[in-house]
């Protein structure tokens, strides 16, 4: 519980930090009370994660001033941070699936105890916070709301003063999130701090006693958010006023994507083999594909990119076989493809953006002459995705892993969708985007769809698949229901197929 009288955990003033192109932090200042759960709201690319990773000893501020319960503090590492108290939940679990809970954990410290006690230690810290975990456990068999569950457990154990979340429910189930909010409602009554990044309004409603907004660098206003609306809050941050998506009704026209009885064994260490999956879409259908991360999602992507190849016949694009060829091939015969994950797999991050471009772009947009690349056309490309896409970036030749993680996935999807794509298949398209440019990709997807485009959507976001689809199935244990339209279907039904999903709750919460 907050306490209004007792002196800040963490007071910043004029804090900055300049990167090449950017002031990421302009003269950035604002205090977290013991005990206080505080927002940190910004649209991508705001200055979030700089912030934070300054408290946290990961990067240097140019200039500007930290104290951290009474004492200066300008911790230079990591662990400087944390041994003052500070601990860190990152979005990007760095764990090691083939090892157990305990020794993950036992990894992240600096003197281990025998791995009996820390077992014993990790059932108390989970018991006692309501953090169901087995210590014993394989970390390639948990969910990712378990693997967040042993960072958390992690960060506990250092007893900290401050814990500093950074999106950490755009991985969960409401159910899991519910489990997370419990958690760290119980902290913050025990007089921690939390400091806690998301573009979820609603949960930051919910759970936050306070927000700091950044626009472009700068605080540009606090607030206590339970007396703001959702609507307020978004344009706080954006500025100006947010228009929910408009649909065409277009008309549906032949099969362009066929899939059947498609089996796959999964390539992925720990993952779910696809088990007779089957659909149809057709031009100018979304199907929305919903379930829990990890049933099956990344391997019906890689089976429908062409990364996994299968039996020609199972995979069908435009009335042709193509479950034999290959990603190039895909993608000439009119598929794009965005996976989930956006660092190893979608982007190369130490690559331009033009180089980026170039990658997935080359065959539809006839980026090569006569075997050499034409680097003026993959910039002009780069630079209409930049453009189309609001992406905040200093220009097209900045590396990829220099934007904001919501920036690069708003470029990573415009890529894809300003191909003029036939089929279209997206793995979590709007993950770590801010409210508005969530909006603008929903909006793209419909209009591709409008255009004539069939569109797979895969998203563990019911909301945002009833949104946007026409049809909706459920991918579980590697199965996939059969396809519903999305007009007339009921929660109750929606319950029905999500029935085998474990750990995925149907209530809408927070509208
Ligand atoms: N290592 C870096 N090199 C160059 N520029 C960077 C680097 N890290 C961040 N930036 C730039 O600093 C600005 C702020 O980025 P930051 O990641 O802090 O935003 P954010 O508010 O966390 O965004 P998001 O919600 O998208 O995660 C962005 O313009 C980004 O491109």
């Amino acid at each position: 519980m907050e306490n209004p009288s007792a002196p800040p955990c963490l007071d910043l003033s004029g804090i900055s930090k300049r990167y090449p192109g950017v002031l990421a932090n302009d003269n950035v200042g604002f205090t977290v009370r013991p005990g206080e759960v505080h927002a940190l709201l910004g649209e991508n690319g705001a200055g979030k994660s700089t912030l934070v990773k300054i408290i946290y000893g990961l990067v240097k501020p140019d200039t500007g001033q930290m104290r951290f319960n009474g004492r200066d503090f300008a911790p230079g590492r990591p662990s400087d941070a944390r041994a003052a108290g500070v601990a860190m939940v990152f979005q990007h679990f760095s764990l090691f699936e083939a090892l157990n809970v305990a020794e993950n954990v036992a990894l992240g410290m600096e003197n281990p105890p025998p791995m009996r006690e820390l077992a014993a230690r990790i059932r108390a810290v989970s018991e006692e916070y309501g953090l169901p975990l087995d210590p014993s456990r394989m970390v390639g068999d948990l969910s990712a709301g378990e693997r967040q569950r042993v960072e958390i457990i992690r960060c506990l154990l250092q007893d900290p003063k401050l814990l500093i979340m950074d999106e950490p429910t755009s991985v969960l189930t409401p159910q899991e999130v519910e489990i997370l909010f419990r958690t760290l409602r119980q902290l913050s009554a025990e007089g921690t701090a939390i400091l806690y990044i998301s573009h979820k309004l609603e949960e930051i409603r919910s759970l936050c006693d306070g927000a700091t907004i950044l626009r472009r660098g700068k605080v540009v206003a606090t607030c206590t958010p339970k007396e703001k609306t959702a609507r307020e809050l978004a344009e706080m941050m954006v500025g100006a006023t947010l228009n929910p998506p408009e649909r065409r009704p277009g008309e549906k026209g032949e099969v362009v994507l066929g899939v059947t009885d498609l089996s796959v064994e999964s390539p992925i260490p720990f993952g779910t083999s696809l088990k007779s999956v089957g659909f149809t879409v057709a031009r100018g259908e979304v199907l929305g594909i919903a379930g829990v991360a990890g049933n099956g999602q990344d391997e019906l992507l890689l089976a429908l990119s062409g990364e996994v190849r299968t039996e020609a016949d199972k995979v069908r694009i435009n009335g042709h076989a193509a479950g034999d060829l290959g990603p190039a091939d895909r993608r000439r015969a009119g598929l794009v493809a965005a996976p989930e994950d956006r660092y190893g797999h979608a982007a190369a991050p130490d690559m331009t953006l033009v180089e980026n471009a170039f990658l997935t772009g080359a065959i539809r947009m006839h980026l090569t002459r006569h075997g050499f690349i034409d680097w003026a056309g993959a910039r002009a490309f780069a630079e209409q995705v930049i453009k189309d896409y609001d992406v905040r970036t200093p220009g097209p030749l900045v590396a990829a892993r220099a934007l904001s993680g919501g920036n690069l996935q708003k470029f990573l999807i415009g890529r894809e969708l300003d191909q003029s794509p036939e089929v279209i298949v997206i793995n979590q398209p709007t993950w770590g985007v801010d409210a508005a440019a969530a909006a603008a990709i929903r909006q793209a997807i419909l209009n591709r769809a409008a255009e004539g485009a069939g569109v797979v959507v895969i998203s563990q976001d019911l909301d945002e698949l009833l949104e946007i689809a026409d049809s909706f199935a459920v991918l579980n244990a590697g199965r996939l229901t059969k396809p519903r339209p999305v007009e007339g279907l009921t929660i109750d039904q929606i319950g029905l197929m999500m029935g085998g999903a474990h750990g995925m709750e149907v209530a809408h919460h927070g509208h």
